[in-house]
C-alpha cells in the first residue's frame, strides 16, 4: 500500500489516496500502521476518496481502529495532498466527511499548499451529543467526578463530541493517568475527547488533549474549536477570534456568531511518502 505521512501541527496521520488504492479493511490497517514501533507510526489512518457530493471525501480511523466522524487536523492535511499531489487545481475544495461536507481554502506559496481555512460548520451544545447530564440541555460548566475528583465540564460537539475542562496546570498534568479515565467515564457512552484548558488572556487559551482512540495527540483540530466555543460561552475569552496554544503548534479559530459558524486556520505538512506491505 502506497501512503503519505503528513501532520498538522504535529497531528500525525498515515493518507492513503483512494483514488488508486483500495483499503479492505481500515480498522485493522489503522492499527497496524499506526504502531510507533511496528507500524509506520501515526495517530491513525485517513483515506482520501472520491466523493459524489463533494470534491473529494475523507474517512478517517482513530489509532485503535475506531472510525472518527471529522478530524481538523486531517482535513488540512487532505486539502494539501489533493492539491500539492495534482488531484485538484482548485484552491477553494468541497470534502466529505462523515459529520457533513466542510469547504476549505487553500492558501498555495510557491506551488504547494501552506495554510488551510476550514469552514467548520456550527458547534453543537446539545446535551444528548454529550451526555453528562442527561435532564439539561446544555453541559455548560457541569461537574463531574472522575477518578474521585470533581471537574467541571463544558461539552461541545463539531461533529465529534468533547468534554472541555479549566485546570491550573496543564504542562503538569499527568494526562496518561485522568485522560483515559475521561474517555471511558460512564457519562459518555460514545466516549469522548478531552480537552484540558488554561485561560492566558482574553483571546488566547492553551490546551493539552485525550483524544478518543488515539490517546494524547500534538494537536486536534475538531478539539481547538470546541474549546474557543467553550471559552466564549464560559466568559473566559472576550474576543471571538481565539489563538489556541496546542503542543504541536497553535491554530487560530474564529467563531462568527452571527452566522455560527466555526473557522479554524493552520498550517498541513508532508512528512514522507512510503510503501507498506499490510
Ligand atoms: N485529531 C482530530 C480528531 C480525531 C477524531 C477523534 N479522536 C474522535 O474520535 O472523535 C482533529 O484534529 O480534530
Amino acid at each position: 500500500m502506497k501512503f503519505t505521512k503528513m501532520q498538522g501541527i504535529g497531528n500525525d496521520y498515515v493518507y492513503v489516496n483512494c483514488f488508486k488504492e483500495t483499503v479492505e479493511d481500515p480498522k485493522t490497517t489503522a492499527i497496524k500502521v499506526s504502531d510507533r514501533h511496528f507500524g509506520i507510526g501515526s495517530d491513525g489512518l485517513i483515506l482520501i476518496k472520491p466523493s459524489e457530493v463533494a470534491d473529494f471525501q475523507m474517512d478517517m480511523y482513530n489509532a485503535d481502529g475506531s472510525r472518527g466522524a471529522m478530524c481538523g487536523n486531517g482535513i488540512r492535511c487532505v486539502a494539501k495532498y489533493v492539491y500539492d499531489y495534482g488531484l485538484t487545481d482548485k484552491t477553494f475544495i468541497s470534502v466529505e466527511t462523515a459529520s457533513g461536507i466542510k469547504y476549505l481554502d487553500l492558501t498555495v506559496e510557491n506551488g504547494k499548499v501552506a495554510l488551510v481555512k476550514v469552514n467548520m460548520g456550527a458547534p453543537i451544545l446539545e446535551a444528548k451529543k454529550i451526555p453528562v447530564v442527561s435532564e439539561k440541555e446544555q453541559v455548560i460548566n457541569e461537574p463531574l467526578l472522575v477518578d474521585g475528583k470533581e471537574y467541571r465540564i463544558t461539552g461541545v460537539s463539531m461533529g465529534n463530541p468533547h468534554a472541555i475542562t479549566y485546570i491550573d496546570d496543564v504542562k503538569g498534568l499527568d494526562i496518561e493517568k485522568i485522560g483515559p479515565k475521561f474517555e471511558s467515564h460512564p457519562a459518555f457512552p460514545d466516549r469522548v475527547n478531552t480537552e484540558f484548558v488554561k485561560v492566558l488572556d482574553d483571546h488566547t487559551v492553551e490546551m493539552r488533549v485525550w483524544e478518543r482512540g488515539s490517546g494524547e495527540t500534538l494537536a486536534c483540530g475538531t478539539g481547538a474549536c470546541a474549546v474557543a466555543v467553550a471559552s466564549i460561552l464560559n466568559g473566559y475569552v472576550k474576543e471571538e477570534e481565539v489563538t489556541v496554544k496546542l503542543l504541536g503548534g497553535d491554530l487560530k479559530i474564529y467563531w462568527d456568531r452571527e452566522e455560527n459558524l466555526v473557522y479554524m486556520t493552520g498550517p498541513a505538512a508532508v512528512v514522507f511518502d512510503g510503501e507498506i506491505a499490510l
